[in-house]
């Protein structure tokens, strides 16, 4: 639905050049959910305000399903634009208006009775269910209340895509669960696509189909949520990856000593991943049972992309050099990835 040919954006600034994104080519399918994920300065606010170009790119084409935006006059872009919500993490709501008059601003002069504009603002509310806040001013309204607010008011034109530009970033991890929660629902119900910005990797586990890595101004991975944080390609990417698990501490565990890292002869510590979807059988007592192994769980960090286990283990093994390496072989068959991180197997 969205589709970006060779997009640039460079600012001049203070005498400087600085090449915000460079050559991104993108498509954004309907309805789905994606995030665009990177460190500060990798280029994701612009490469998503160049979607209803608050910012123009410096080169290259945007389309909006067949119509190119790039394309118009600032009069077509207009109408283009209400096909398109955005929400900001600083909200953006007006203080001296009331929820009811903030939800009903886009509205305005668009040919509609107060009676019908009324009509739709009771029902934005429902939406975001804050019915029981109608009358009440941003300044009495919680960080979460006044984001769904602000997600009312970016739905009022019913539009296809919705933009996030770190909407989540000023509140609390419960507020951010809820927000998450609420834009999910919205994608189910609604059929709404999304683009979140972030710049935590939790958000895009929690809510994302797609996801889209960025740095310096560069896409460097994208794709299915899971595909690319199973797998990750690039340093980045496994960054990210490591921030929301525990499994990358058996590395500071082994550089200070601690006693369960102290392998005894035999005995080495694998570390295992899952790599494909639908790895539902008991793999750990399977290799244990089949290989006459012991295994011994030291960390673990499982958890459910949609349906699929993503993450992995580590664990001290003990048993034969043979089943070891035939254990090795089973689990890559199952794909599994595994690592031998430390080993005193004799050789
Ligand atoms: N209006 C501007 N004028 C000059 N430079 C800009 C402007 N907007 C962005 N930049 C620069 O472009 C680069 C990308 O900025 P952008 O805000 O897109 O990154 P980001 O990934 O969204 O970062 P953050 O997570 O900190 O918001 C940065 O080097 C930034 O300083």
């Amino acid at each position: 639905m969205i589709k970006f040919e060779n997009i640039s954006k460079t600012f001049e600034s203070g005498g400087k050049t600085v090449e915000a994104i460079k050559r991104i080519n993108l498509n954004i399918d309907a309805g789905k959910i994606y995030g665009i994920i990177g460190f500060s300065g990798a280029g994701k606010s612009t490469l998503v305000r160049c979607i209803n170009l608050l910012e123009r790119p410096t080169e290259g084409k945007v389309f909006l399903g067949s119509t190119e935006l790039t394309g118009l006059s600032e009069r077509q872009l207009r109408r283009e634009r209400k096909k398109i919500g955005m929400i900001f993490q600083q909200f953006n709501l007006f203080s001296s208006r009331t929820v009811q008059q903030n939800v009903a601003y886009p509205l305005k002069h668009q040919g509609m009775t107060k009676k019908k504009v009324d009509e739709r603002v009771e029902e934005l509310l429902h939406l975001v269910g804050l019915e029981d806040k109608a009358k009440m001013y941003p300044s009495q309204l919680s960080g979460g209340q006044k984001q769904r607010v602000a997600i009312a008011r970016a739905l009022a034109h019913q539009p296809e895509i919705l933009l996030s530009d770190e909407a989540t970033s000023a509140l609390d991890p419960q507020t951010t669960r809820s927000i998450l929660k609420l834009l999910k629902q919205l994608n189910e119900t609604l059929g709404i696509t999304i683009v979140v910005i972030t710049h935590e990797m939790q958000v895009v586990k929690e809510i994302c189909d797609k996801v889209v890595v960025m740095e310096n101004g560069e896409i460097v991975e994208e794709g299915e949520v899971f595909q690319v944080f199973s797998n990750p390609k690039k340093d980045i990417t496994k960054n990210f990856v490591d921030s929301t698990s525990n499994l990358s501490k058996i590395y500071e565990l082994m550089e200070s000593s601690v006693s369960v890292t102290k392998l005894n002869k035999g005995e080495c510590i694998l570390r295992f991943k899952y790599l494909e979807k639908n790895t539902s059988e008991a793999l750990v007592s399977q290799i244990s049972r089949r290989f006459n192994l012991d295994v011994n769980i030291i960390f673990g960090n499982i958890e459910l992309i949609g349906e699929n286990p993503i993450g992995g283990l580590v664990s001290v093994v003990k048993g034969s050099k043979e089943d070891i390496e035939a254990a090795m072989d089973y689990l890559k068959s199952k794909n599994v990835g595994v690592e031998v991180i430390l080993d005193a197997r004799a050789s």
